[in-house]
């Protein structure tokens, strides 16, 4: 699971066992840090709602180069934005490690990473999300033993997604 990154509860939360130290900084897994780099690169490669809640633009205005015209329905996407090569490297390889040091998170600061939009029409419930979505991670680690059968490849995982209201996954894991 995450080309290789966590497979149990152990490597995800204990900071003291051998599995514990996986981050290059050697900082455990398990800690807040971590946790929340994990739910950023999670966020960052599948954002949940990919084109944010379309925009109408109030007056004429040109945004580097592009002319956009008063009324005009824009819509952000924050899937392309989130795998930029322009502002990340590497962008769909789970790495970790390349938050260390960055104060870019899924909070919308920064406009290179926005799965919860930016600005005042961002999603309010960006704390109650995260924590939702810890809770439920920390939950499938604790509770299952996480390995792909048959000696498959991370690689070969299906991760086409599908798009409803928000968009899911197009092929169920069983
Ligand atoms: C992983 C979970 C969630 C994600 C990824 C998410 C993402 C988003 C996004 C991208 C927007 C549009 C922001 C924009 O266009 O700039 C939004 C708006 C909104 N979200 Fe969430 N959201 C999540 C969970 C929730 C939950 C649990 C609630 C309520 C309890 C919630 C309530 C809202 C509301 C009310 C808005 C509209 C805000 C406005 O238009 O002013 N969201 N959310």
């Amino acid at each position: 699971m995450f080309a290789g990154y966590v497979c149990s509860w152990d490597r995800y939360h204990c900071n003291n066992t051998s599995m514990g130290n996986v981050c290059a900084d050697e900082e455990p897994i398990g800690n807040e840090k971590s946790q929340r780099r994990m739910v950023t690169k999670i966020l960052q490669l599948h954002p949940p709602t990919p084109l944010l809640i379309p925009r109408k633009s109030v007056e004429d205005c040109d945004i580097e180069g592009y002319f956009i015209p008063s009324k005009t329905r824009v819509l952000l996407n924050a899937w392309a934005i989130g795998r930029q090569p322009v502002n990340w490297v590497d962008p769909e390889v789970f790495r970790l490690e390349r938050f260390i040091g960055s104060d870019i998170d899924y909070k919308g600061q920064d406009f290179a990473l926005i799965p919860f939009g930016a600005g005042r029409r961002g999603c309010p419930a960006i704390s109650f999300a995260a924590s939702v979505i810890e809770l439920a991670l920390a939950n499938l680690l604790l509770c299952f033993d996480w390995a792909l059968p048959n000696g498959m490849n991370h690689k070969d995982l299906d991760m086409t997604e599908d798009s409803g209201l928000t968009v899911h996954k197009k092929t169920l894991c069983y």
